[in-house]
């Protein structure tokens, strides 16, 4: 049997990492680290060394074209044909990735979170179940606020300009969009619990599957 690939897709602060994460830490207890892993589309912002850092504080992360999204599409390949991959790192502080790269194995389930998986038609052909978090932008931009200033190391002035400039556009532009693909529409954000539990079960069922 080939992976299952379930996408999580939403706005940017939607609770797509906190939805991803909870299921992972409460299925891999259960059924160990081959059965599920995630990957994440950040990983996969192109690199910016040869830019200085003037123009990498420009560049519009939330236009598909910041994502090289070809590369995550041949690695879903390599993982659906068994084969291991090395998912690079990102730095939002450098607006680059790292020189290090993180190594993954096949596992039976695959949750890709990120916010802009289904604008590209090959990418969005992999996903098995396409998920949307549709957390209302007010409360996605309290919570990016919360959460860049504290984890991504920016400040109040550069999260609102952002926001104004390229975040809010290409989220009315690309990322509302997506929801038409979507098999399942989270509402209430990362902690919703009947959803997690909704989507366990159904993952608990394809475990059971892959391990008969
Ligand atoms: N339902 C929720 N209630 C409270 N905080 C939440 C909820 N969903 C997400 N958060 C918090 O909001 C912030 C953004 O969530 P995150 O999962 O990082 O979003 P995304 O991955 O979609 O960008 C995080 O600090 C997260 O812990
Ligand atoms: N160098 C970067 C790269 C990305 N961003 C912002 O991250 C958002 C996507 O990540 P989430 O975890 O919030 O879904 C996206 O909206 C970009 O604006 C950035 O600020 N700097």
């Amino acid at each position: 049997m080939k992976p299952t690939i379930i996408a999580i897709t939403g706005a940017s602060a939607s609770g797509k990492t906190l939805f991803a994460q909870t299921i992972y830490d409460e299925l891999l207890g259960e059924f160990g680290e081959n059965s599920i892993s995630i990957i994440k589309e950040d990983a996969y912002y192109r690199a910016q060394d040869h830019l200085p850092m003037a123009e990498r504080e420009q560049t519009n992360y939330d236009h598909p074209d910041a994502f090289e999204h070809e590369l995550l599409s041949e690695h879903l390949t390599q993982l659906l044909n068994n084969q291991s991959i090395e998912t690079p790192i990102y730095c939002y502080q450098t607006h680059t990735r790292t020189d290090q790269t993180t190594p993954l194995n096949p596992t039976s389930i695959i949750l890709v979170e990120g916010i802009l998986l289904f604008s590209n038609h090959t990418l969005r052909d992999c996903f098995d179940i396409k998920v949307y978090m549709d957390t209302p932008l007010d409360i996605c931009l309290i919570r990016r606020i919360q959460r860049d200033t504290v984890e991504r190391g920016r400040s109040i002035e550069s999260i609102t300009n952002q926001y104004i400039k390229t975040v809010r556009p290409m989220y009315y532009q690309h990322i509302e969009p997506e929801k038409s693909w979507a098999d399942l529409v989270i509402t209430k954000g990362g902690k919703n619990r009947m959803a997690i539990e909704v989507l366990k079960a159904k993952i608990r069922q394809l475990i059971n599957q892959y391990q008969k």
